[in-house]
C-alpha cells in the first residue's frame, strides 16, 4: 500500500560516497601505501584531486590519470580494498537492499571509479553486474595497475554522459549522486531529476544545483512513495542532545540514520523554543527546564530523554496530553550519588575540609576536636527510594544506626528503621542525607523551623534538588553553630554551562563541602545513562513500546513481525477504542495484534495489521476526535 514500483522510471546511482560511504580509489591508495613513508601525504594528494573532480573542479580525465600515477597498486591490494568496502557500505543501502533487488532491471550503477572492486559491492545487493558501468583498470604481467582502459568513455570528461546516451532508457531516469558530475546528467537533459545525496558527504556546490536532496536512501525511496525499509525516514528525524550526554547517546542515535545535534549546554526557554521547533526527539539532563510554553512550540516532538534521574525539570502533564512520551535513567546515577554521600559525611564529621585548607595555607592543626568516627551514629534520611535504600545499605555496612522518613509507606532494608514523621527524624539524626524528588510540594521543605529542630552540630547533606531547602536559614544554620558541617550538590539557581559564575550564600562558610550538582556525574554512570536512554527512546521510536516511561502508559510490544503497526495516542475519553474499531470493521482490515493501555490523561493503543489498507483508511483514523497523535510503523 501507498508504494508504487519503479516501472517505467530508473535510477542512476553514483557508487563512491553514494553506495558506500568512501571513495574506492583513496581508499585503495591507502592499502597500497601501507608502510610507506610518505602514504599519508599521497593519499591526501589523491584526496584533493577526487575533491576536486568532484566539486567540479578540475577536468575528470585529468584528474583520474593523475591519481592512478600516484597509486601503487595491484591486484591483491583491489581484493583487500573489496572487503574493506563490504564494511562500508552505506547504511540506508544495506537497510534498502530488498527494494534494490527488486527492481534490479531499473537500478543502474553509473560511476567513475572502478569495476574490479564496484562489481563485487553491489552485486552484493541485488544490482544486476551488467548494469553496472565503471572504469577498468589495465595491468601488468605481474597484475600491478599501469593504467586505465582509455576506450571505456567514462575514462574522458563528460564520461557519465556519453555512457548515459548510449544506454538509451526509455522513461524517466532520476540520479543519486553526491558529485557534480551526477549533476552533468541532469544538466545535460538526459535525466529528469537529480538528488545530491547526503548521507556520506555534503557538497555545497553539489546541493545547490539539485532538485532534491536526500539525506539517505529512504529519503529518495519516500519522496517518491517507493516501498522501503523504513515507514519514515530516518535522517529526517532531528535528536537534539542538550547538556553534554554521554558519546554513546550520540553514537546510538547516528548509527540508527537520524540526525543529531548535541550541544555541551543547557538553553533557556527562549532559546529552546526556536531551536524545538523541528526536534522530534530531545535529550536533556537536570538543568534544561522543559516549560509549556516549550512543549507548545514542539510540534514534531514525539519523545523526551532525561539523562538523569529526577524529572522535575519537565512539565509532564503538558507532555502527556500533547502526546510527547518521556523516558529518563531512574538507576544508572545511584550507586554514584551514595558513594559521595558517604564519602562526604565522613569528611564532614572528621572536620577535613577547613584542616585541609589550613594546610594549603601552611597551617598544621593536628587535633581530635571536633573530630568523630560515623561509626555509632544515627543517619536520618528524608526519602528512602532507590538512593536512601542503596544508602541505608552501604551506611549500616559502616556501623551507622539508619533512620528514614518517606512519604509513602517503604519496606526497610536491613536494621533500617522508618519514623513516623520529618519532625521526628530531624530530632534523633546527627546526619542528615536529603533524597526526596523534586516535586514542586518538596521546595523549600527544610527551612529555619525544621533547623531549629535538629541536634546541635547536626552534619546536613543535600544531593537531591536544590529548591527542597532554604539556603538562607541553611547559611545561619551554619553561622550559628547548629550546623557543624554541611555538604550541597545541589543549587535552587545553577549556572547553565561551565562559564557562568555560581553564586551563594554558602560560599566561604567553614566546613561546606560544595559541589557542582555532580552527584551522578561518574564517568561510570554516564556512560550508563548514555546507552540506557537512548534505548528506551529507540524501542518507543522503532516498536512503539513504552515500558520504563514516567508518564505514558507502559507497554512491551513484541517485535513488529509481517505486518505494519499503528500507534494512536488519544484523550482518555470514553468511546475512542469503539470509534477506532469500527473503522477497522468498515475498511475490513485484518488485525493481527491489539493492544491498549491507558492512564488518566490518554490512551495508547497499538494495533498490529496486514499491509493492505488505503489512505483513506489511515485519513479516517487520523480524524477520529480526541486523537494527539497517530503514527505507523513498518
Ligand atoms: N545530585 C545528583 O547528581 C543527583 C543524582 C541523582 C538523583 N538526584 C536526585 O535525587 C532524587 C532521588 O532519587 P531516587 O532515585 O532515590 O528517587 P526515588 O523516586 O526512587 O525516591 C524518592 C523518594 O522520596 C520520597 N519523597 C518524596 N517527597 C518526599 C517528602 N516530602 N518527604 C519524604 N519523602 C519524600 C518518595 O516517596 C520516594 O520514595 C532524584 O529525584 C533527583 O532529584 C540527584
Ligand atoms: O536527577 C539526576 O539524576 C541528577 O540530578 C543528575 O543530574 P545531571 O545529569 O544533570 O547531573
Amino acid at each position: 500500500m501507498l508504494t508504487q514500483t519503479l516501472n517505467p522510471t530508473h535510477i542512476v546511482i553514483d557508487f563512491d560516497s553514494t553506495f558506500t560511504k568512501v571513495e574506492g580509489l583513496d581508499e585503495l591508495a591507502h592499502i597500497a601505501l601501507a608502510g610507506h613513508n610518505d602514504r599519508e601525504a599521497i593519499v591526501q594528494q589523491i584526496r584533493e584531486l577526487t575533491d576536486k573532480g568532484m566539486n567540479g573542479e578540475m577536468a575528470f580525465a585529468e584528474g583520474l590519470r593523475r591519481r592512478i600515477a600516484l597509486l601503487s597498486a595491484d591486484r591483491s591490494h583491489i581484493e583487500l580494498l573489496v572487503d574493506y568496502l563490504r564494511t562500508k557500505v552505506s547504511d540506508s543501502f544495506l537497510r534498502n537492499k530488498t527494494f534494490i533487488t527488486d527492481n534490479a532491471d531499473h537500478i543502474y550503477v553509473v560511476s567513475s571509479g572502478f569495476k574490479e572492486f564496484i562489481v563485487p559491492i553491489v552485486t552484493e545487493l541485488g544490482v544486476r553486474a551488467d548494469h553496472v558501468f565503471a572504469n577498468e583498470f589495465v595491468f601488468d604481467e605481474e597484475g600491478r595497475i599501469i593504467g586505465v582502459d582509455e576506450t571505456n568513455v567514462l575514462a574522458s570528461d563528460g564520461g557519465k554522459i556519453k555512457l548515459l546516451r548510449t544506454l538509451n532508457l526509455t522513461g524517466d531516469i532520476y540520479v543519486i549522486g553526491d558529485g557534480y558530475t551526477d549533476y552533468e546528467l541532469r544538466e545535460s537533459g538526459l535525466a529528469n531529476r537529480f538528488y545530491a545525496f547526503t548521507e556520506n558527504v555534503n557538497r555545497p556546490r553539489v546541493v545547490q544545483v539539485a532538485d532534491h536532496v536526500s539525506g539517505s536512501l529512504d529519503e529518495f525511496l519516500y519522496d517518491n512513495k517507493l516501498s522501503r525499509s523504513q515507514s519514515y525516514p530516518k535522517s529526517r528525524i532531528k535528536v537534539l542532545l542538550l547538556e553534554n550526554v554521554h558519546p554513546a547517546a550520540v553514537r546510538a542515535f547516528e548509527e540508527e540514520g537520524f540526525k543529531v545535534e548535541f550541544l555541551k549546554g543547557a538553553l533557556d526557554e527562549d532559546e529552546l523554543c526556536e531551536r524545538i521547533k523541528d526536534v522530534s526527539i530531545i535529550g536533556i539532563r537536570s538543568k534544561t527546564q522543559i516549560t509549556k510554553r516549550v512543549l507548545e512550540s514542539a510540534n514534531r516532538l514525539m519523545a523526551i530523554g532525561a539523562f538523569c534521574i529526577g524529572t522535575n525539570q519537565i512539565d509532564l502533564e503538558t507532555a502527556t496530553e500533547r502526546g510527547v512520551a518521556v523516558f529518563n535513567a531512574p538507576y544508572s546515577n545511584t550507586r554514584s550519588v551514595v558513594e559521595l554521600a558517604i564519602g562526604e559525611m565522613i569528611m564532614l564529621i572528621r572536620n577535613i575540609v577547613p584542616k585541609s585548607n589550613a594546610m594549603h595555607t601552611g597551617h598544621w592543626d593536628k587535633s581530635a576536636s571536633g573530630s568523630y568516627e560515623i561509626r555509632g551514629k544515627k543517619l536520618g534520611m528524608v526519602g528512602y527510594g532507590s538512593i536512601g535504600t542503596q544508602l541505608s545499605v552501604v551506611a549500616e555496612a559502616l556501623g551507622m544506626e539508619v533512620y528514614f522518613y518517606d512519604v509513602v509507606d517503604k519496606l526497610a532494608i536491613g536494621n533500617a528503621r522508618k519514623v513516623r514523621s520529618l519532625e521526628e527524624l530531624l530530632q534523633i539524626s546527627d546526619v542528615i542525607s536529603l533524597h526526596v524528588d523534586g516535586r514542586k510540594e518538596n521546595t523549600v521543605m527544610i527551612g529555619k523551623a525544621e533547623f531549629d529542630l535538629m541536634k546541635d552540630g547536626v552534619i546536613f547533606m543535600n544531593l537531591s534538588r536544590g529548591h527542597v531547602v532554604d539556603i538562607a536559614a541553611m547559611a545561619e544554620a551554619i553561622k550559628s553553630g547548629k550546623i557543624a558541617g554541611a555538604a550541597v550538590d545541589v543549587f535552587p539557581k545553577e549556572p547553565k554551562t561551565n562559564n557562568e559564575a555560581f553564586e551563594s550564600e554558602l560560599i566561604g562558610l567553614s566546613n561546606v563541602i560544595l559541589t557542582p550538582h555532580i552527584g551522578g556525574s561518574t564517568e561510570e554512570a554516564q556512560e550508563n545513562i548514555g546507552y540506557y536512554v537512548p534505548g528506551k527512546l529507540l524501542e518507543y521510536i522503532n516498536n512503539g513500546s513504552t515500558y520504563g516511561s514516567v508518564n505514558f502508559p507502559e507497554v512491551q510490544l513484541p517485535k513488529l513481525g509481517d505486518s505494519h503497526r499503528l500507534l494512536h495516542i488519544h484523550a482518555n475519553v470514553p468511546g475512542v477504542l469503539a470509534k477506532l474499531n469500527s473503522i477497522f470493521a468498515k475498511y475490513e482490515i485484518n488485525i493481527s495484534g491489539q493492544y491498549l493501555k491507558t492512564n488518566e490523561l490518554i490512551g495508547y493503543v497499538i494495533v498490529d495489521i496486514s499491509k493492505k489498507y488505503s489512505e483513506e483508511f489511515i485519513q479516517e483514523i487520523k480524524a477520529v476526535e480526541g486523537t494527539i497523535r497517530f503514527r505507523m510503523l513498518y
